[in-house]
């Protein structure tokens, strides 16, 4: 089981961060007092977990490795999973190359399974799930598979048109890449990913950036969501 709090040391007292009264503070001191764990995950610590969701193309491959190195995150992306165990000699290879050449979802245990030995085996205890979950039925199996919800979730909201200008410069050979799959994929994300963005909405976990401009410009407004986390580092040691 993880525990919670056995990390925690607080070098000011929590009443006086809770006298603070801001959201952020608020949120990260339940998350890290409640013992909530499970045996999800082969760890000791439970590990600080943020969904990163968007649209194709809509930029998140390229914020999460920004994310990851200049905060330390383990930057996993189900996408990137998915083409490595396809391109591997892997039972489902075959399963999984026919759903994504349709840019459908593939089968959440295969998904998850996958995300589970990346978090098994990240170096860091702060997890970037990128492109993960698509759909209620994948978030509803991680939770109960894993046993844990998302501390924070970040939506990259950005314009049909432009992510479709994005995948097609994109030129890394995807067999999803074309304008048929492309149009799949944008159905997929409206139908089935938007009700997970707003399932975490309702629940206040959700920090939408807006995914127009440069990348420079796009990850300033993405490390003031993290620089306010790295503040409370310096207060909760996680
Ligand atoms: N702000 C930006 N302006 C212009 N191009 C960008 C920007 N951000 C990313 N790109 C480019 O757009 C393409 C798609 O970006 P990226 O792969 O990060 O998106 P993604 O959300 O991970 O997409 P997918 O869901 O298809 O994996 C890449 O070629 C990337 O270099
Ligand atoms: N949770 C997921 C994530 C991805 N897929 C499939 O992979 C394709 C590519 O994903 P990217 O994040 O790299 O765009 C996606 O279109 C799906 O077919 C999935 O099934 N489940
Ligand atoms: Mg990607």
């Amino acid at each position: 089981m993880w525990r919670r709090f056995a990390h925690l040391s607080l070098s000011i007292s929590r009443t006086k961060l809770q006298s603070l009264q801001d959201p952020t503070v608020l949120k990260l001191i339940n998350t890290f007092s409640s013992d909530a764990g499970n045996d999800g995950v082969a760890s000791s610590r439970k590990p600080f977990i943020t969904f990163v969701l968007g649209g194709p193309g809509s930029g998140k491959g390229t914020q999460c490795e920004k994310i990851a190195s200049i905060f330390g995150f383990a930057h996993l992306s189900a996408g990137e999973l998915l083409r490595e165990e396809m391109s591997s000699p892997s039972e489902n290879g075959e399963l999984i190359r026919n759903v994504i050449k349709e840019g459908k979802i593939v089968p959440s245990a295969i998904t998850i399974s996958l995300i589970k030995r990346g978090i098994n085996s990240a170096t860091s205890d702060k997890i970037l799930i990128d492109g993960f979950p698509r759909s209620e039925e994948n978030r509803i199996a991680f939770e109960k598979i894993i046993g844990v919800e998302p501390d924070l979730v970040i939506f990259f909201e950005c314009p049909e048109e432009e992510m479709v200008k994005r995948i097609l410069g994109r030129n890394q050979g995807r067999i999803d890449d074309n304008m048929e799959t492309i149009r799949k994929r944008l159905k997929v994300f409206e139908d089935l990913n938007m009700p997970v963005v707003e399932h975490y909405s309702s629940k206040g976990k959700v920090h939408k950036i807006t995914a127009t401009g440069t990348v420079d410009e796009i990850f300033e407004r993405v490390r003031q969501v993290f620089a306010s986390l790295r503040y409370l580092k310096a207060f909760l040691s996680f």
